[in-house]
């Protein structure tokens, strides 16, 4: 069953973009700088509203609804979380904002908090927590809502070594159960987490599939090089070659 389905056109900046999202997949969203990652992410949160865009979620049209209504939880490369408020009302703020009386609010946050290991966190002000603990605290905060479909962009790009193995191992847990797309530049990232690549270049989807469909046949040089079983740098960690 396909979860999200994207097709939309922005020729101001060169992009004619069409790629589906299998439900319970994790579809790694992939391609050289400048080839569209950005703008799709922002057209399919609902940032970016082109006049000609189709995309359907969950079995609904959800080009006109504005962000919050589209059902899509976000998780950033900063977590940016509420300077002023406890880890538990952060982690309970979208239902807050949606209106849910406060006791059931904390009682998701609370059980969001568990699954991503950071319920013994939820008294504190983030201002004292590492980066890795408040990357899993923005999780929480995502997970709270239920969303139908993860965004993640570069989830693990601000942290170091030691919190982006643990934020990784939470992220694995998280995304076996749910539909999601990632946006990455990392090959290895990309490899742990998605079972789906769709590759942009130059403002198309030149390839859409399994590692496996997409490694045996690559569309082009760079879809290539990032499913290159070597232990050579990946497309984005080392030079690109003439
Ligand atoms: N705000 C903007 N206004 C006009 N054109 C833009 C804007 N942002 C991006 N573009 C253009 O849209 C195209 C796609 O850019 P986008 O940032 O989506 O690519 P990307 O794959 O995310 O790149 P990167 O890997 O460098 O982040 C590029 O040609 C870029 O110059």
């Amino acid at each position: 069953m396909t979860e999200l389905e994207v097709s939309y056109c922005l020729p101001e900046r060169g992009l004619d973009v069409a790629f589906t999202v299998p439900s319970g997949s994790t579809t790694a969203l992939v391609g050289p700088n400048g080839s569209g990652k950005s703008s799709t992410f922002d057209v399919i949160c609902g940032l970016l509203r082109p006049r000609q865009a189709q995309l359907t979620a969950h079995g609904q049209r959800v080009e006109q609804l504005p962000p919050h209504r589209r059902r899509i939880g976000l998780l950033l490369q900063q977590p940016l979380l509420f300077p002023t408020m406890s880890v538990l009302e952060n982690a309970a703020f979208g239902l807050r904002a949606a209106g849910v009386r406060r006791a059931e609010a904390h009682a998701r946050a609370q059980q969001s908090l568990e699954e991503v290991g950071a319920a013994p966190l939820s008294r504190r002000r983030p201002g004292i927590l590492s980066g890795g603990q408040s990357q899993r605290v923005a999780l929480a905060r995502v997970l709270t809502t239920d969303p139908d479909l993860l965004l993640l962009d570069e989830p693990l790009v601000a942290l170091d070594d030691e919190s982006q193995e643990t934020i990784s191992a939470v992220l694995e847990h998280v995304l076996a159960a749910r539909t999601a797309v990632l946006i990455t530049h990392s090959r290895q990232e990309a490899r742990r987490f998605s079972d789906r690549l769709v590759v942009l270049d130059g403002g198309q989807v030149v390839q859409q599939g399994s590692w496996a469909e997409v490694g045996q046949a690559p569309a082009s040089a760079f879809a290539r090089r990032f499913t290159a079983e070597a232990s050579s740098p990946g497309p984005t960690e080392g030079p690109e070659p003439r």
